[in-house]
Order: C-alpha cells, then structure tokens, then sequence
C-alpha cells in the first residue's frame, strides 16, 4: 500500500506537541531508525498508509527501547498515529503535485462534494474558492490524508510525497524560543539527539548493572551511527539561512515565542513547514489573524516559492496576487479557471451570462414547442404534436440546459441614528503595556 508523508503546521496528535518535550525515545525504533510514522505536528512526517505489518513491528521496537529506558520515558509514544488508506488506484498519473478526480464526500447523508475534480502542479498556486461550507477545507483535508473520500481518486506525484498544511490557527509553543520552535521542524534529527541524550544519563546511572550497561552501549552506539546519518550540524545552517528570509534578525532566536504577534508566529509555523521541503503545500486561510503589512510580506514571499501550492482565503486580494488558477466549488461541483482572482470573476461573469442566454432560449424552444403539441393536438396533425412530442421528451431527459445560479446580491441598510453628543469619548492618562513594555506612555 502507499504510503504518504504529511507535514503540517497543527498539531494533530504528536510528539511534538508544543508542550511535549522533542521526539521522546520510545518513539524511535531501536534496531533501524526510521522516520517516525505518525505526524503530527502538521509540520512533521507521517506514513498515513503504512501496513498494519511495519506498525507492528515499529511497536515491538518502541517497547524494546522503552523497556531499556524505562524509567526514563515520560511521555506517550507518538508513534500510535492513524494510518489512512489512500485512494489512488485507477488514477492515471501526474508529474509533480497531485490530482484530484470526481472526489465526492459526505457526512451523515449530506452531500458536500459530488463531482470535485483538479489539479495543482509545481510553480502552480491553486486558489480554492466558495461559499462558506462548500467544502474547501474538506478537499484539503482530503489531500492531506485525514480525510477519506467516499468516492475518486487523490493522484499523487509520488509515494511518500511530502505534504504541508498550514491551517488556521498556528500552533506554536509560546514557551519555547524561536530557534527551538524552528528545530520543532525536525523531529527526526531531534529525536536521534533526544535518545543519544537519554541513553547517555541512563548509562551514568546504570554503573552497578552490567547486563544493561551492555545493552545500553549497544543502543548508544546504533544511536551514534545514525545521527551521522541524519546530520545535525544542517539544521542549524538551513535555519540561520531561513530565518532572514521570513524577516526575522539574529537576535530574535533567542526570544520566546510568546514575545511575537501573531503575523509572526504565522511566519514561524510557515518557516517550520518549509524547513522540512515539501512536495506540496496546503494553506487554510493564512492571512486569519495576520496584519496587512504581514499580508503582503506573505503574498511576496510564496510568489518566491515553487513548491505546488493550493489556498484557501477570503482575502480576494491575496488570491489575486498569489494565485495562478482558481478552483471554485459550488453544489459540490468543481470548476477551474485560469489565471488569477480577478480573471476568475470576470470568466465566471462571461459563463454566467452565457449560460444564462442559452438556458433562455433552451426555454423559449420547450415553450414554443408545447404550444405547437396544443395547437397540432388531435386530428389530421397529431402525427406531427406526437414527433413533437417525443422530441421535447428526450430534450428534458437528456439536453436540458441548466440555468446558471447567481447568488442575491446582498444588502444591507444601516438606521438612521441621530447625532452623539459632543463629546464621544474622554480618556485621561491611560497607560497600556504588554510585561515592561509600554505601549501607550500617557495619554
Ligand atoms: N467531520 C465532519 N463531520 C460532519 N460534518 C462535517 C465534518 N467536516 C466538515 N463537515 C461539514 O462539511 C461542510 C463543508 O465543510 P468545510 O469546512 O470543508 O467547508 P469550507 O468550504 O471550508 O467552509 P469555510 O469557508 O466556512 O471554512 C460543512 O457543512 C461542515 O459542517
């Protein structure tokens, strides 16, 4: 069965949950390391399609190393994630990025998706547009793998394909530093360094017991091998040369994150699913809780970016400058357009209107048509009501055209209010800080 890796930017359920300590020990299996399989900060790696086999025998070794240190673990094994089917079989293949094709989903009998089909490929921008509950974030979690669609296929370029979900809320560790929220991105590396650490106080402690002295030697030096494998000395060196890139200056690694507003820590949670290069990028209203100068610095920093990405915002603007297509889901059903938001109105306008112009005249024929049957009816033409007949039947069977929806415009009045008194508010020596901060000195 495939297997797919995701990186996100929330936590689902993790070992590095912001409040949980690095990648703890037991996760790591003690005779081969290998990547942990269940995600889960939505910014780390995640087999969602194991086999129950390779599940298995990770638990039996997670439990060989627990037990080895057991009074040193203290927190749950991560690695007891969901593993998800995929669903691509049938699907025909695709370069780079993935493919969706007639994906259809739904919950508790209601269907959100019926017919949901496209694609996003490298150096594309996919902009995911619809009303509120047409089911956007349900495509991306489709992608993701945290959802199963009911029917479709999810084509991905590749196995093991490396997919990043930056949802709404960025979840980082308001405790930690900037630089260790960073080095949260490698959950890998760090888990090496997080046993090497472990088994090295275990063994200091472990001078009386020789039997676990040998076997804790044998572990420390699996454990050594592979943190030259996974080199630690890059993750410094891919973080300095990042943290710039997101604006941040060398003096800020040593902040904590609680020290930032939000437009940043947004910039941290994107700057840890980029540290980890994924294949495809997936963003859920990014611009949520940002300022506009935050918005803009974004719009040119993921123009920069050629990974495949897809996004969902209301902010029309942002799409219009980020997006190279846009998806717009209506009913269930989807529809590409090319180019960016502002093409997207207009060539959905020029669509409106000439659906609009054939469905009238589709209905003026079936009018015209039925008068014609009433008029031929009986007698010496009802030969000719009864051809007319059957071809204005197999026009509503099979040729009808559907008249375009167009959402009301909506509007909205505001009551006439009468005039506020003179003075409308009064403020007298406010002060205001975060911590020794002060924001407003006297006023
Ligand atoms: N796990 C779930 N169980 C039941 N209903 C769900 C579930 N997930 C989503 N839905 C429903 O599916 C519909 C589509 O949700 P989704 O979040 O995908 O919409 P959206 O287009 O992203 O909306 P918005 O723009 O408001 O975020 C909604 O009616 C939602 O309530």
């Amino acid at each position: 069965m495939a297997t797919m890796d995701v990186l996100s930017a929330k936590l689902l359920r993790s070992s590095l949950h912001p409040h949980a300590p690095f990648l703890p020990c037991p996760s790591l299996p003690s005779r081969r390391y290998r990547r942990p399989s269940s995600i889960y900060c939505r910014l780390t790696t995640s087999s969602l399609s194991s086999s129950s086999a390779a599940t298995t025998s990770e638990g039996d070794a997670n439990q060989d190393l627990s037990a080895l240190l057991s009074d040193e673990s203290t927190t749950d094994a991560p690695g007891a994630g969901s593993r998800k089917k995929r669903s691509n079989s049938g699907a025909s293949s695709i370069p780079s990025g993935v493919r969706l094709e007639n994906i259809s989903k739904s919950y508790k009998g209601v269907t959100v998706l019926k017919d949901v089909s496209w694609e996003v490929q490298r150096g594309e921008k996919v902009g995911l547009v619809g009303v509120n509950g047409a089911g956007k974030t349900t495509q991306l979690r489709i992608i993701a793998g945290l959802e199963e669609p009911d029917g479709g296929n999810v084509v991905k370029a590749k196995e093991n394909m490396k997919i990043a979900f930056l949802s709404q809320e960025f979840e980082v560790c308001a405790s930690r530093t900037v630089r260790e929220e960073f080095l949260s991105a490698f959950q890998e590396e760090m888990g090496v360094k997080t046993c090497l650490d472990q088994v090295q106080a275990a063994l200091e402690r472990a001078t009386e017991d020789m039997d676990l002295m040998g076997r804790l030697l044998d572990e420390l030096d699996l454990l050594q091998r592979q943190s030259q494998d996974v080199d630690l000395g890059m993750v410094d060196v891919k973080i300095q040369k990042l943290m710039p890139e997101l604006g941040f200056v060398p003096e800020d690694a040593d902040r904590l994150v609680a020290s930032f507003s939000g437009g940043w820590k947004m910039r941290m949670s994107l700057g840890k699913i980029l540290l980890q290069d994924p294949d495809l990028l997936l963003l859920d209203e990014p611009t949520n809780h940002v300022d506009l100068d935050t918005i803009e610095w974004l719009e040119s920093y993921l123009k920069t970016q050629d990974v495949p990405m897809v996004i969902i915002s209301h902010d029309r603007a942002f799409l219009d400058q980020c997006c190279t297509k846009i998806v717009e889901t209506e009913f269930g059903v989807s529809k590409t357009y090319k180019g960016n938001y502002s093409g997207y109105v207009l060539a959905k306008a020029i669509w409106v209107e000439t659906q609009r112009a054939a469905w009238e005249k589709q209905q003026k024929e079936i009018e015209h048509t039925r008068e014609l049957i009433s008029r031929l009816g009986a007698g010496a033409s009802s030969g000719r009501a009864s051809s007319e007949q059957k071809k204005l039947e197999k026009l509503e069977k099979e040729g009808l055209i559907e008249k375009p929806f167009q959402r009301k415009q909506l509007k909205i009045r505001f009551p006439e209010r009468g005039r506020s008194g003179r003075t409308v508010l009064a403020i007298n020596n406010l002060k205001f800080g975060f911590g020794d901060k002060d924001i407003v000195q006297q006023c």
